[in-house]
């Protein structure tokens, strides 16, 4: 991705640094540091840590997520070094350390981590590792100042930030675009209601990569190249009082062969003509002047993208007429109007009445394609309220969507966690008296089996050194927990889920970060490509979710050597 401050931000090796320049590494908790210094302090020289970042359970009450924020995470690592300033702070925050641990720390860098990643915009399920980082080869050089494992530790929580909220938020809108279906126009307007600037900007860019089409934010379309849109508000209708205000009133035609010296007159005597039609006669009586100078001031500033906001006074007694005479007057100079938005009352009512006034204008006086002229809906919008728009039935062709987008407001975060898998070439499994919390060890291959129709049936966890799943070789897939639980699979196509984004020393190649164009593509695919029942709104099916023989044998011989066996009295 570039972003617009091109490259004053590029750093060594081409990986620009975090899009926010609060991504540093201190941006991150206390405990972190105070681990560092214990594991330093101890002199743990282990050879390779592997964490892996995953989830439990998917959001909203569905049965997906998509995976975004990878790319943050690549430019934190591919920029990680503490600054002077962070090293004196650091100091003053833990003066008891010794001054040979903030040399260490000064000393580090991400070269030597290695970060496979499923990639950003893909449908991802619980439990698989989304990413899974490993730590430094040990017994380097120096002794106290080699690369020691928790370099990776204090990845943990910059990686779940910039990965939690941005797969939600990619999630959110995912889930927005599924229900209002490919053929709307959604438009993020959530920058106002966001948590904060940085929740606006990443809200943004996240929701464009989940399905939306434009933002109105600024700010963001300047960062990231997302579409800009917008309409106006009740403040600028609620501006005018008359159309006395107006005082250039002359519009030259689209082709610039006329000048229209008084638009004025012309948009009202459309408003008399509409008035005095026989098939709009007696719908509406006077409308807002000050309303319909709104109208026609916005038509002189932007007559070739003029939306206007109906709702202020009245949708059907004013808002609708005014507009159409203003459209009428611009269809005269050879403008096209784009349509109207709806920003209160019943949505789905206010639309189809709007929608059949336009369709009697067009009748009326012949203007072909009068009656498509675009409905943009707002208020509030959320899954549900699209979902009761559709099955009343409405004629809205763009949502306009902030507050329940932005906010998550019907999930407050993704529980995503980062987890030691292997130590040491020692693999570790963390229990907990909730199974759904018993995380799965050892550095571990995913896949994704896909079967006959086309779709991915499964997704399968291995042990590093297994052989991978093969195209038309029977396979069984076992639940990680749940000993009843099993299927067999013959793949007709084989995934590799984890690929290699950061290499670290190793010799692999790294794949490239897309642009976000890309990773919207992908994941509107790849929504396309679930199953149906995985991806509907009620009660939809859990995606399977899997471990091979071979290493669920392995989590339950670990579970029971490291389960304390109690003892009864
Ligand atoms: N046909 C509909 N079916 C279900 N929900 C709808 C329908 N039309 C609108 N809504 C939703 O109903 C809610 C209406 O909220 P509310 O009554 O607070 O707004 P309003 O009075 O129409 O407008 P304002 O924002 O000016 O107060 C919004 O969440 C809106 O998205
Ligand atoms: O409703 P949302 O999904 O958050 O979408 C953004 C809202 O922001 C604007 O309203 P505004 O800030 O003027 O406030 P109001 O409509 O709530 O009064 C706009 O008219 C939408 O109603
Ligand atoms: O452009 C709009 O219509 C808009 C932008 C932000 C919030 N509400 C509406
Ligand atoms: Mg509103």
């Amino acid at each position: 991705m570039a972003a617009a401050n091109g490259d004053a931000c590029r750093s060594v090796g081409g990986v620009p640094r975090p899009t926010n320049p609060m991504v540093t590494p201190l941006l991150t908790d206390l405990y972190q540091f105070t681990m560092a210094y214990a594991y330093w302090k101890a002199g743990k020289h282990l050879d390779r840590a592997v964490f892996d970042l995953y989830f439990r359970k998917n959001p909203f009450g569905g049965e997906f997520t998509i995976f975004g924020g990878l790319e943050e995470c690549i430019r934190f690592i591919a920029n990680f070094k503490f600054t002077e300033e962070e090293i004196k702070f650091l100091r003053s925050v833990m003066p008891a350390c010794e001054d040979d641990f903030f040399e260490y720390l000064r000393s580090i860098d991400c070269s030597d981590v290695e970060v496979y990643a499923i990639p950003e915009g893909y449908a991802v399920f619980p439990k698989v590792p989304l990413m899974r980082i490993e730590g430094p080869v040990a017994f380097s050089h120096t002794s106290r100042l080699c690369c020691l494992p928790q370099v990776v530790q204090l990845l943990e929580t910059p990686f779940l930030s910039l990965v939690n909220y941005a797969s939600l938020v990619t999630t959110n809108a995912a889930r927005h675009r599924l229900v209002a279906g490919k053929s709307k126009n959604l438009l993020e307007f959530g920058l106002r209601r966001a948590q904060g600037p940085d929740g606006g900007i990443s809200a943004s860019r996240y929701c464009y990569m989940g399905g939306f089409d434009a933002t109105s934010n600024v700010a963001a379309g300047r960062l990231f190249g997302i579409p800009i849109r917008g309409t106006h508000s009740h403040a600028f209708v609620s501006s005018f009082m008359g159309l006395d205000e107006i005082t250039d009133k002359t519009l030259t035609s689209s082709d610039g062969s006329n000048t229209c010296e008084d638009f004025i007159s012309l948009v009202q005597n459309w408003l008399i003509r509409i008035q005095d039609s026989s098939s709009l006669h007696g719908t509406f009586g006077e409308t807002s002047q000050s309303e319909l100078a709104a109208f026609t001031s916005y038509a002189l500033a932007f007559p070739n993208s003029f939306l206007a906001l109906v709702d202020t006074y009245d949708v059907m007694r004013s808002g609708v007429p005014n507009f159409c005479a203003v459209a009428l007057a611009l269809n005269d100079m050879g403008y096209k109007a784009v349509g109207i938005r709806l920003d209160s009352g019943d949505l789905a009512y206010l639309s189809v009445e709007a929608r059949k006034f336009f369709h009697a204008v067009e009748k009326e006086f012949v203007v072909v394609g009068f009656g498509k002229t675009s409905i943009t809906a707002s208020n509030d919008l959320n899954e549900e309220t699209i979902d009761a728009l559709n099955k009343q039935g409405h004629e809205v062709d763009a949502f306009g969507i902030g507050t329940y987008l932005v906010t998550c407001y019907a999930q407050a975060a993704l529980g995503c966690v980062f987890k030691l898998v292997e130590i040491n070439k020692q693999p570790r499994i963390k229990l907990s008296e909730d199974v759904m919390k018993v995380s799965i060890p050892c550095k571990k291959k995913c896949y994704r089996l896909y079967g006959k129709e086309g779709y991915p049936l499964v997704d399968i966890m291995t042990g590093e050194d297994e052989p991978g799943p093969k195209i038309g070789e029977r396979l069984l897939c076992r639940h990680p927990f749940n000993e009843s639980k099993r299927a067999y699979v013959v793949p007709q196509h084989v995934e590799e889920l984890l690929k290699c984004y950061w290499p670290g020393n190793s010799s692999n190649s790294r794949e490239e970060l897309p642009s976000i164009h890309e990773i919207r593509t992908r994941c509107i695919h790849h929504l396309d490509r679930m199953r149906p029942d995985h991806m509907r709104r009620l009660n939809p099916t859990p995606y399977k979710v899997s471990v091979s023989a071979k290493l669920y044998d392995f989590i339950h011989f670990l579970w029971l050597n490291e389960a304390p066996v109690g003892e009864l009295q």
